[in-house]
């Protein structure tokens, strides 16, 4: 057996094998995931040193469609971010979506939800029954699976369930970067507007919020941060006609942080990364999770004061109160101050 971690198959043409290895046991479904990895090689050109960084790159995996995402890819969205999530030697994610296009060379970040397998309760997996309140014929011929229940329990109903990975992403205490490779649309658009910090290639980063053409929309993370990003009148002009932006264009407006030449796209998320993962994970969290507070009400001060917690069980006072329980005994709490 290798001492190191082989070089893992390229899976895009901005993907560097030699920054990442495969990550064995996850089970996904267009999805990719690799951890990034430092490599030492020695004059004969051999690996002498492989190391962990505390980054992941996940990515979207269907090039030939814009990466647009059916439910199954987004169950397996959710479970690569969660697996980021619970590894404590994780600090950060570039979410980024593989290309090019094997059809026409076209390159996308995300364009939403699988238009063929939209039925009228939302999004369908392959092979759901059709459900009472719709027929067959309401999912478009290209989507449509053979008749039969989803196997390994999954709902049969229709799901829209790409607004829990946006609640992950929002509320997990490490770092989302978006390394927007080409069309973020609809969806997708809102996607990379959840994201902690965006970058986005200059030739090919195009964003659209097409959610209106297709009778959708997202009145939540896509709409609503994206106007604190950009401005209220600017959202409403995103949503309401439309249009297609450049990577510039997003730039000026405060939605994307940097436009980089498309083949430095993942250096870039990377150096993100590297220059998150030189702070106090501590201090990371808890910004993380106070930009979000102030939004998010109780829900946003349950994330922060989860993490105080945390912290308050590292002090002997804290201590104190668990021991004299465990001890049947009344705590002593004269050794702690109460500061003003
Ligand atoms: C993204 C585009 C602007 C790119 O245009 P371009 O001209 O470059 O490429 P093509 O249009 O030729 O596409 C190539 C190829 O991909 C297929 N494709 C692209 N996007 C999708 C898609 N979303 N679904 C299915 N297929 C897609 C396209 O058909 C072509 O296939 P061929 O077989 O012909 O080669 C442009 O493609 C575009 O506008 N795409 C649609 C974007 C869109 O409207 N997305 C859905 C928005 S709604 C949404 O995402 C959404 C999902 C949810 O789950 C929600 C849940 C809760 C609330 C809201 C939700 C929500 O809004």
């Amino acid at each position: 057996m290798d001492e190191f971690p082989p070089l893992p198959a390229a899976v895009s043409e901005t993907f560097d094998p030699e920054r990442w290895r495969d990550v064995a046991g996850l089970d996904l479904q267009d999805v990719t995931y690799h951890r990034g990895v430092e490599r030492t090689r020695g004059a004969d050109g051999a690996v002498v040193a492989c190391a962990d960084l505390p980054v992941v790159r996940i990515a979207f995996n269907r090039p030939e469609l814009r990466n647009a995402f059916r439910p199954e890819t987004v169950d397996s969205l959710y479970r690569a971010l969660d697996c980021a999530r619970l590894d404590p030697s994780v600090g950060a994610v570039v979410l980024t979506g593989n290309g090019p296009s094997p059809k026409d060379g076209g390159w996308a970040f995300c364009s939403g939800g699988d238009q063929r397998v939209r039925g009228r309760d939302g999004y369908r997996y392959e092979g759901a029954a059709n459900g009472e309140a719709r027929s067959d014929a309401e999912i478009s011929p290209a989507g449509r699976a053979p008749g039969g229940r989803p196997s390994g329990g999954r709902p049969s109903n229709g799901r829209l369930h790409i607004l829990e990975v946006q609640r992950l992403i929002r509320n997990m205490p490490k770092v989302v970067i978006a390394a927007v490779s080409g069309w973020a649309a609809g969806g997708g658009h809102s996607l990379h507007v959840v994201c902690d910090l965006s970058v986005a290639s200059l030739e090919h980063a195009r964003f659209k919020q097409t959610d209106a053409n297709v009778g959708s929309f997202d009145a939540g993370y896509g709409s609503q941060l994206l106007a604190r990003q950009v401005g209220d009148r600017r959202a409403r002009e995103i949503f309401f006609l439309a249009r297609p932006y450049s990577a510039e264009d997003a730039v000026a407006w405060g939605a994307v942080n940097e436009a980089v030449p498309h083949a430095e796209l993942e250096d870039r998320a990377l150096e993100y990364a590297a220059t998150v993962a030189q702070k106090s994970p501590q201090a990371i969290r808890m910004l993380k999770l106070a930009f979000n507070a102030a939004d998010d009400g109780i829900a946003g001060m349950q994330a922060f004061a989860g993490e105080a917690t945390r912290l308050a069980y590292m002090t002997e006072e804290a201590r104190e109160g668990r021991d004299a329980f465990l001890e049947r005994r009344s705590p002593d709490w004269s050794p702690f101050p109460y500061y003003a």
